[in-house]
């Protein structure tokens, strides 16, 4: 049952103004409805507090859900389909009789069928758990009020809670002196929703918004151009996965200017005109787009939030100051995901979700920060779970590589997909696993297990004498885990 506080029964006078005016109370009132914010208000809900979620997007799922995460899996999803029917079915014994085309319009409309039945999902299971949804913008009155602006025009609503979960997320990088029209010059969301399929594609930023967004439209016949800063892509892929995986991409057919500086881009009519200069000789080149995608990171999102009137501080990357438990320096208001520390991923902003919940109702909760997976979903699928070479050179740590390419894996070999390898990084002495960088077909699935052995601090002999099923993949996460201290069997 919902609340009402007697500050606000003292100051209504009339039943109408009663009704509209009044502050409605919350034992948890949840800022912002994707990954981060959605998972705490269910889990809060679960341990048994009233609790509200305030969504603006007009849809729960966040970034994630709506432009991020199941957009963008989708169109890498169905767009390797088509590349693997039309480009690799011949020497599978499969004849194309006929021809194999993209429809673009229904390629868009799979992926926006996915995000409606998922962000959908989350409504139900709202209702199911009791979780109240306000759709509008939730902003500070004070540290214990906020005004919520309903989406539907109507008369903002007081809510007053005892406990704040703040999980209102990020936003694109902007680009200095670039102007972003979500038609020609795009962020990450007017990629994942083009009307036609452009002829060329630039992309400032090899990171993994570049990388995915690349592979899409290359897979489906753009030619695509990455300009990255640093001599290097991946933004923290171990540099050996990097290197090889900028290889693999490249004889997929994208170009790479690394090293390269963007002067400036600009919309022509129909076209972008993008001026790139080599950072070491200063050598300027002038390039031409259909479309240009700007990804060179995310920054928290705290528009409209009046951070100020609840006393909320934020660093100068704009990301808000917390302690250990989530806590800003009020202890109600507990601050997660993307809006705070720490990677910008969707399982590390639920994994807070669920933590911050905890903390309220128990005073303890669980999050290891060194244990997030990364994966990237290119064809092959790159990921990543603990601390890479050139992070344990840096911290003096002595370790071991065991490695296992898939060429060497008799399920890649039967896949005919045998791109990549498997590499273990464990603690020269005691064999414990610090690190696992997988390159490969699938490796996203293969990374929980290497998530699991570093939670239960395994050892790399823990890992390579535990059956692994035959044929699969896995076979070559358990060679290259047994690469640290033996010689693997079959490489
Ligand atoms: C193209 C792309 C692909 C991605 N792919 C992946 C992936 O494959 N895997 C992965 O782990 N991560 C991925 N990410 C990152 C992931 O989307 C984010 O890390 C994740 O969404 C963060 O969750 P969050 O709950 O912190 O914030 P968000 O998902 O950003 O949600 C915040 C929500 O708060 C709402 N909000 C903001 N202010 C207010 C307010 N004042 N009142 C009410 N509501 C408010 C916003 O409307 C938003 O819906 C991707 C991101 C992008 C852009
Ligand atoms: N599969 C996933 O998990 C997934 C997918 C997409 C996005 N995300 C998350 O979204 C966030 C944003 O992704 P992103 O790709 O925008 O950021 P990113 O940090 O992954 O990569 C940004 C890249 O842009 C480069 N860059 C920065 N400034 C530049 C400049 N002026 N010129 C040229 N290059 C420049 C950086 O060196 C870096 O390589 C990331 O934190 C990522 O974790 C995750």
């Amino acid at each position: 049952m919902l609340r009402t506080s007697s500050k606000s029964i003292q100051s209504v006078k009339t039943l109408h103004q009663f009704v509209r005016f009044a502050s409605t109370k919350y034992d948890v009132v949840v800022i912002g409805g994707g990954p981060g914010g959605y998972v705490a208000a269910i889990k809060a809900a679960q341990l048994g507090f009233n609790t509200a979620c305030i969504e603006k997007r007009g849809a729960l799922g966040g970034t994630c859900l709506n432009v991020g995460c199941i957009p963008s899996k989708s169109l890498l999803n169905n767009s390797h389909l088509y590349h693997t029917i039309k480009h690799d079915s011949d020497h599978r014994g499969i004849a194309i009789n006929g021809d194999v085309t993209v429809d673009f319009d229904k390629l868009m409309g799979a992926k926006d069928k996915a995000v409606k039945t998922l962000t959908g999902g989350i409504e139900m299971l709202f209702k199911k758990n009791k979780v109240t949804y306000i759709k509008g913008e939730g902003s500070f009155i004070d540290s214990k009020n906020v005004s919520v602006k309903p989406i539907d025009g109507s008369e903002p609503q007081e809510i007053e809670a005892d406990h704040f979960i703040v999980a209102t997320g990020s936003e694109p990088t902007p680009f200095p002196g670039i102007q972003i029209d979500e038609e020609r010059i795009v962020s990450s969301t007017g990629i994942l929703s083009l009307k036609e399929i452009p002829k060329r594609l630039s992309i400032i930023g090899g990171g993994i918004i570049g990388l995915e967004m690349a592979s899409v439209y290359s897979r489906i016949g753009t030619e695509v151009t990455v300009i990255e800063f640093q001599g290097a892509i991946g933004a923290g892929m171990d540099a050996e996965v990097a290197k090889t995986t900028q290889k693999l991409l490249a004889k997929q057919g994208l170009k790479f200017k690394l090293g390269t500086k963007v002067v400036s881009g600009v919309r022509d009519g129909e076209v972008v005109k993008i001026e790139v200069e080599d950072v070491k000789s200063g050598k300027k080149e002038d390039l031409e787009a259909d479309v240009l995608l700007v990804a060179i990171g995310r920054r928290p999102y705290t528009e409209g939030l009046n951070l100020e009137a609840a006393g909320l501080e934020a660093d100068n990357k704009g990301r808000l100051i917390i302690d250990d438990q989530y806590r800003s320096k009020h202890d109600h208001i507990r601050v997660i995901g993307d809006v705070t520390f720490g990677p910008m991923l969707a399982h590390k902003a639920e994994e807070e979700g669920i933590a911050a919940a905890e903390y309220i109702k128990h005073g303890h909760g669980h999050v290891n920060y060194a244990n997030i997976p990364s994966v990237m979903y290119t064809h092959p699928e790159v990921a990543w779970v603990g601390l890479n070479e050139e992070q344990l050179k840096e911290q003096g740590i002595k370790y071991r590589v065991g490695k296992f390419p898939f060429i060497a894996n008799s399920r890649a070999k039967t896949n005919l997909d045998t791109d990549g390898f498997v590499k273990f990084i464990a603690d020269e002495e005691t064999q414990r696993v610090l690190g696992v960088h997988i390159i490969g077909a699938n490796a996203g699935e293969m990374i929980a297990e290497a998530g699991l052995a570093l939670e239960y601090g395994a050892s790399t002999e823990d890992i390579a004498r535990t059956c692994h099923a035959h044929p699969t993949l896995s076979e070559a996460f358990k060679e290259a885990a047994l690469g640290t201290f033996d010689k693997t069997i079959n490489f």
